[in-house]
């Protein structure tokens, strides 16, 4: 599928990606191309080790060792990514545990990224992200240990909106919660895209989670872009390439 270039938001051009030196050299992803108009939502998925987490910690700037190009808004990012690029593209990841500061209240994790980027009115913005994630105000004061594991994440993912960002990348959100809390999540993830207009990249290795939250998905096997199937295709089991065939068979018993 041709995105016009005026509605490209985030791309890759031939991506690769290896880790060690000599003959301890992996190649971990190989040629990678793939493109997110604005306001899709789009999911990497496949077995566990074939780089997809690997392909978002490029995007995101967090691994700046790669070959071929990153592109966000028609433009080419450098590896290392400046400020402006991070007010725009944030990122979600898997634990909630981890990625909070546990001697930190929300409010002062919410208020960092105020502070980095320079951004006025910080009560106000915080009491409205709190609120856009489904947390009364009074979750300000609370620290980490405080918060269920579902409540923990609306708070990265508060961290992650208060910027006001059009892309968010997502590392596997939700395969640290409960099932329960997982559809919450989720669901919570879709009406932001649509109150806030944002542009996702999901990975994940949940079939399930990936036709929830996205409209097209790739597929990969060890490093490579098998194929792209919206998501009613991937549902209908509607595959191309056998690997993909024997995954989604592989996923649904
Ligand atoms: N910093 C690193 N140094 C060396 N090897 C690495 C590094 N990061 C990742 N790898 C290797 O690259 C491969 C791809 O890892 P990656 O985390 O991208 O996989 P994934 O598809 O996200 O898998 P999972 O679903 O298990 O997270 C793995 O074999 C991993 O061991």
């Amino acid at each position: 599928m041709m995105i016009p270039s005026q509605q490209r938001r985030l791309e890759t051009v031939d991506l690769s990606i290896a880790f060690g030196e000599g003959a301890q050299r992996r190649q971990v992803v190989s040629n990678v191309s793939f493109t997110l108009a604005d306001g899709d939502s789009y999911g990497l998925i496949g077995e566990s080790g074939c780089g997809k987490s690997t392909i978002l910690r490029a995007l995101a700037g967090l691994n700046t060792d790669y070959h071929g190009a990153i592109l966000f808004d028609n433009r080419e990012e450098q590896p290392v990514r400046n400020k402006a690029f991070y007010r725009r593209v944030q990122m979600v990841f898997q634990d909630p545990y981890a990625s909070l500061h546990p001697r930190k209240m929300v409010y002062a994790t919410l208020r960092e990224p105020l502070q980095l980027h320079q951004l006025d009115r910080h009560e106000e913005r915080i009491s409205e992200v709190l609120l856009a994630v489904g947390l009364n105000d009074s979750y300000r004061y609370r620290y980490p240990h405080q918060l269920s594991g579902g409540q923990r994440q609306r708070v990265a993912i508060a961290r992650a909106l208060i910027v006001e960002p059009s892309v968010l990348l997502l590392d596997e959100p939700t395969s640290a919660l409960d099932v329960s809390v997982q559809a919450e999540i989720l669901n919570l993830f879709s009406t932001l895209r649509r109150r806030r207009q944002l542009t996702y990249l999901m990975v994940t290795h949940d079939l399930a989670v990936v036709t929830h939250l996205c409209e097209r998905v790739a597929i990969m096997h060890q490093g490579a872009l098998l194929e792209e199937l919206s998501a009613d295709a991937l549902r209908r089991g509607d595959a191309q390439q056998p690997y993909t065939r024997q995954f989604l068979a592989a996923s649904e018993a």
